[in-house]
């Protein structure tokens, strides 16, 4: 399991830490670690360090402190280092005079001509968007060098991942201590490009953010026993698909086939094509462990979905399910309730513009779960999954490619077909979700660059399946 921590958590652990050890020392470490990121960098792109050129951009604080540190140490080895300060008068005292004994120089302006830039302009202690110094020199970074930002990229938000204005885009993050949740979440995570944890000996309290890992997804996901058979293995409901959309009927099915339930039940108009791609599908009311209601059924069904909702089971509502979905009623159900909504669902259930969404992924999760006292799986670029009270999970599997239609109906009968197997509504979507988007992968990968088709991503199941175990 990856985990995140928030800025406060992080400032917590340092102060203790740093209460026991010697002033200075836990600079040294993330300094030791930033280096050595940059070592193994330059020398797979250049044989060596020596005369290498690197780029150091200094803000006034202790993230500045880091490079400079990192610098010196760079410089030691026969690395030609410039510092470029955001404010000439606020530089890391200790850290300046460091690289200065160290052989390295400073400038006003980014040089043209680098191997390697560090962005250590702001760290945990940046606020709003980046002031006119810091993005003027975020803005010299000349295009094709390689970035290492010092524990996030300069510009990102590091409690939520929201970018406002310019930030820099990083190869490479070297992060200290913790991850901070806005290295998983976007835009933030789109920014951080590969992330280094250097550990410098922080004693955290359990995890505000996670990411499951595949031996996690391994140990949830449902394996029958001697004693399983269909009905005990779970059986999962699809309420989906109508004569306009038949497809998201067939496509539902098609993941909560593959999702670790006994057996998959059908209601709607849609039949005829649901049994002519999968004849193991159940059709008509019945028994069921759980319900999925939502994907292509169209207008006017709430009162469908409002009959599952009143069910002691729990119910998964995606898509049209979600229109017009009452609060008041969700709140009283005691059965878990998962919503899978994507960016333009939730602004509609909060009411708020599409884009406040997107730039504010973990509030709007966290919002949703609170207002509807659901677990929220809100489908993006970064999927996270929301409940109140326990940590957001981040799911770090996916492909851009996975923007096409149907894959989202694939993800509900995955996730509902997990429900009904046992898992509670915070693993069933983290888990589903993870599968889903290393599904995708596979079926990327089949034709590397091309589009994928969403029951491509179903029939793909099997492979992320056998992948999270063989690892
Ligand atoms: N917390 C920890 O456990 C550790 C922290 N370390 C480093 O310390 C960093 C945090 O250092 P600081 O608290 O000094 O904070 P930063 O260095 O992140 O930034 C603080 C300075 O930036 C200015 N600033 C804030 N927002 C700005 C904006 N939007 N545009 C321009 N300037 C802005 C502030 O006025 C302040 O002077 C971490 O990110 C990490 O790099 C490491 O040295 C070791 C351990
Ligand atoms: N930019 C992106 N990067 C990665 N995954 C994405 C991106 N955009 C969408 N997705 C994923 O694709 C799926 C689309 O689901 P959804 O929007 O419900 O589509 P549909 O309703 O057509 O099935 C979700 O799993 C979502 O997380
Ligand atoms: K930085």
């Amino acid at each position: 399991m990856r985990t995140a921590y928030s800025v406060e958590t992080v400032r917590a652990a340092e102060r203790e830490l740093m209460a026991r050890l010697p002033e200075g020392a836990l600079m040294q470490r993330a300094a030791a670690g930033l280096a050595a990121v940059c070592t193994r960098l330059l020398t797979r792109r250049r044989g060596r360090v020596y005369g290498a050129r690197v780029v150091l951009l200094a803000g006034p604080g202790d993230n500045g402190g880091d490079a400079l540190y990192a610098g010196a140490r760079l410089a030691r080895r026969g690395a030609g280092v410039t510092a470029v300060p955001m404010d000439p008068q606020r530089l890391h005292p200790g850290g300046l005079a460091a690289l200065l004994a160290a052989g390295g120089r400073l400038a006003q302006e980014v040089p043209r001509r680098a191997d390697l830039v560090v962005d250590g302009l702001l760290g945990i202690g940046g606020r709003g968007g980046l002031r006119p110094a810091a993005a003027a020199l975020a803005g010299q970074i000349p295009p094709g060098v390689p970035v290492v930002a010092v524990d996030l990229p300069s510009g990102v938000d590091a409690d939520t991942g929201e970018v406002a204005g310019p930030a820099v885009r990083a190869d490479v993050t070297v992060t200290f201590g913790a991850y901070k949740p806005g290295l998983l979440v976007d835009p933030g995570a789109s920014l951080a490009g590969a992330v280094h944890l250097v550990d410098i000996g922080l004693e955290l309290p359990p995890a505000q953010t996670q990411a499951l890992q595949h031996a996690d997804v391994a140990a949830l996901l449902p394996a029958p026993t001697a004693t399983s058979d269909k009905y005990r293995r779970g059986v999962v409901g699809i309420l989906a698909g109508s004569r306009q959309y038949p497809g998201a009927a067939v496509l539902a099915v098609a993941g909560a086939l593959r999702g670790g339930a006994g057996a998959v039940r059908y209601v709607g108009p849609a039949a005829e094509a649901v049994l002519a791609r999968y004849p193991e599908t159940l059709i008509g009311p019945g028994r069921v462990q759980a319900w999925v209601a939502g994907p292509g059924l169209g207008e006017g069904r709430a009162g469908e979905v409002a009959d599952l909702l009143a069910q002691d089971v729990p119910v998964l509502v995606d898509a049209d399910g979600l229109r017009g979905l009452d609060p008041e009623l969700l709140r009283t159900r005691s059965a878990p309730t998962l919503l899978t909504p994507h960016a333009g669902e939730a602004a509609a259930l909060l009411e708020v513009p599409r884009e406040s969404v997107e730039a504010g992924r973990l509030s709007a999760a966290a919002a949703l779960a609170r207002r509807y006292g659901a677990t929220v799986l809100l489908k993006g670029s970064t999927t996270l999954i929301a409940s109140g009270g326990g940590p957001v999970r981040v799911n770090p599997t996916g492909t851009a490619w996975l923007a096409t239609a149907g894959s989202g109906d694939v993800l509900s009968g995955l996730a509902g077909s997990l429900l009904a197997a046992g898992l509670s509504g915070p693993d069933a979507g983290a888990v589903a979700a993870y599968l889903h988007g290393l599904a995708a992968r596979h079926a990327a990968g089949s034709a590397p660059g091309t589009p994928i088709l969403a029951h491509e991503v179903a029939e793909a199941l099997p492979k992320a399946w056998h992948e999270v175990h063989s690892r």
